[in-house]
């Protein structure tokens, strides 16, 4: 159907409460029953230089682009000033590379803000897409698992992306468990078990979780408590997790225990003796987990290599991390690029204030830093095996930019937006209330830093002496 043609004149007729028209980026929009309902209020729609007239500067100083897309707001358009074109537009999918934003678009599902707010499962549908992508297998990074599968209907290769989302609890919803809970049964089970697992979790049937935290330990695992007894009909194991990603929702268990010879790593699938639990933590659901009887088939590793079950995981897991910090680092800063083009003070926007393009020039040097870190050190991975990645990359990849620490500048830019849950500031809020678990995820950031600098301590040749140059 053609869109209504008006005049900017007819469209200035409609100025008043309970007959009030808009311009907004050449579109007209019919507010007049919508005004009472206005999260902004009714007063600034009823203002002189808004009632009637073309808003189009206004409303993109204080709205996110977004806003007008949504059925709900989109609906309210009666038609469009002749002769005038629209001037902003979404970002189209396909404008940079094909591939890249098709899986961009791919992972921004709507199903992220209400389940982000519930804390609860994503809908199956979702996973169900994202198994027939293969999205599921690729998170799992290059391998003999990837075989034959044709990744995203062969538009893209793997990429990291998913914390674009600006939804961080629905994004480990979205498998952050399976991620780093695979690996030791893909690398360390028996072939029955392998194959099962990896069918179900691939299909978007299961999910699989990591439990290695507990109350008394965390980045220190040798010091786990939960304890795997060997009885006559398998291991009995007794002890509780916590913080586990995924733990409500996970089918399998991947469990760090203590054993008479060590360590030892199980799958444990969900069932009697399995408990979870809710505990609400600032941004996603965790879950407590006690007491199972599990055969000895599930058994990933052997008996009293536990530790190094778990360690052989950390590389890939920290790279995770690292892409999904570095990934949200560089969202927030498109987020105060947009905003700062988008809003005007003192009659300018605040691109022309010479202290906030100085702040997104810090901002952008610290992110983009950041990420040649992280596509070097993909490269490596990519040309290493497990065994070559412990051996050199261990400690480099420990000592990663993941921490909150960069982008700080952002809330200078974004006032008091930038600790509003709604709105232009939204992303910015939910980025600083998560922010700081970037520096423990995984093992805690100083920790790893350490074992980094021990790591590269050990191959200073020991041969040389330093003496200074003179
Ligand atoms: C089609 C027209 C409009 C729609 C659908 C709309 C919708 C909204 C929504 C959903 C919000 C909540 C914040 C957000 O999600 O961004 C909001 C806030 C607001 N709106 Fe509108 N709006 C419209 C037009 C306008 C116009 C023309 C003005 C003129 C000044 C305006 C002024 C405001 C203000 C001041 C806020 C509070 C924003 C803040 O403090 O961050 N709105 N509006």
């Amino acid at each position: 159907m053609a869109t209504k043609q008006f005049t900017t004149e007819e469209v200035s007729k409609h100025n008043k409460e309970g007959d009030l028209w808009v311009i907004i980026d050449s579109k007209v929009f019919d507010l007049s029953k919508f005004c009472g309902m206005h999260p902004g209020g009714v007063s600034v729609l009823l203002e002189e230089s808004v009632a009637g007239q073309d808003a189009t500067e206004a409303f993109f100083g204080l709205h996110r682009q977004e806003v007008l897309l949504k059925p709900q707001y989109a609906r309210l358009q009666i038609g469009a000033i002749a002769g005038e074109e629209p001037q902003i537009f979404p970002r189209a999918v396909g404008a940079l590379s094909m591939g890249h934003r098709a899986f961009q678009a791919a992972f921004r599902l709507p199903d992220a803000s209400a389940r982000e707010e519930d804390g609860k499962r994503p809908s199956q549908s979702v996973f169900d897409a994202m198994a027939r992508a293969n999205i599921i297998a690729m998170r799992l990074g290059p391998g003999p698992h990837l075989k034959g599968r044709v990744l995203m209907d062969g538009i893209v290769k793997p990429e990291e992306e998913g914390v674009r989302l600006n939804a961080r609890g629905y994004l480990d919803g979205l498998g952050g468990g399976t991620y780093i809970g695979l690996p030791p049964i893909m690398n360390f089970g028996q072939p029955a078990l392998r194959k099962k697992v990896l069918e179900e979790v691939f299909s978007g049937k299961k999910l699989v979780c990591l439990a290695i935290t507990e109350a008394f330990a965390g980045s220190d695992v040798a010091g786990l408590k939960c304890f795997a007894k060997r009885t006559e009909k398998g291991w009995l194991v007794t002890g509780t997790k916590k913080w586990i990603t995924n733990g409500m929702t996970a089918d399998y268990f991947t469990v760090g225990c203590r054993s008479e010879k060590g360590m030892v790593v199980l799958c444990i699938e969900r069932g009697p003796g399995v408990e979870t639990k809710q505990i609400k933590t600032s941004y996603s659901t965790t879950a407590a987990f006690q007491q199972v009887l599990v055969p000895y088939e599930n058994t990933l590793g052997e008996d009293g290599s536990g530790l190094q079950v778990i360690l052989s995981n950390f590389n890939h897991e920290r790279w995770g991390m690292t892409a999904g910090s570095i990934s949200s680092q560089r969202s927030i800063v498109e987020e105060c690029l947009k905003w700062a083009s988008q809003r005007k003070v003192f009659g300018k926007p605040l691109t022309s204030q010479a202290v906030i393009r100085s702040k997104l020039a810090a901002m952008i040097s610290r992110v983009e830093s950041a990420q040649a870190w992280l596509e070097n050190v993909t490269y490596q991975m990519c040309h290493m095996n497990y065994k070559q990645q412990a051996t050199h990359l261990a400690g480099f990849v420990c000592i990663s930019p993941a921490s909150g620490k960069l982008a700080t500048d952002r809330f200078q830019i974004f006032g008091g937006r930038g600790i509003t849950k709604s709105g232009m500031g939204s992303a910015i809020e939910q980025y600083h209330r998560t922010v700081p678990f970037d520096a423990v995820l995984g093992g805690a950031e100083d920790v790893l830093g350490d074992l980094g600098v021990r790591q590269a301590m050990r191959k200073m040749p020991r041969t040389r002496v330093y003496r200074p140059l003179v």
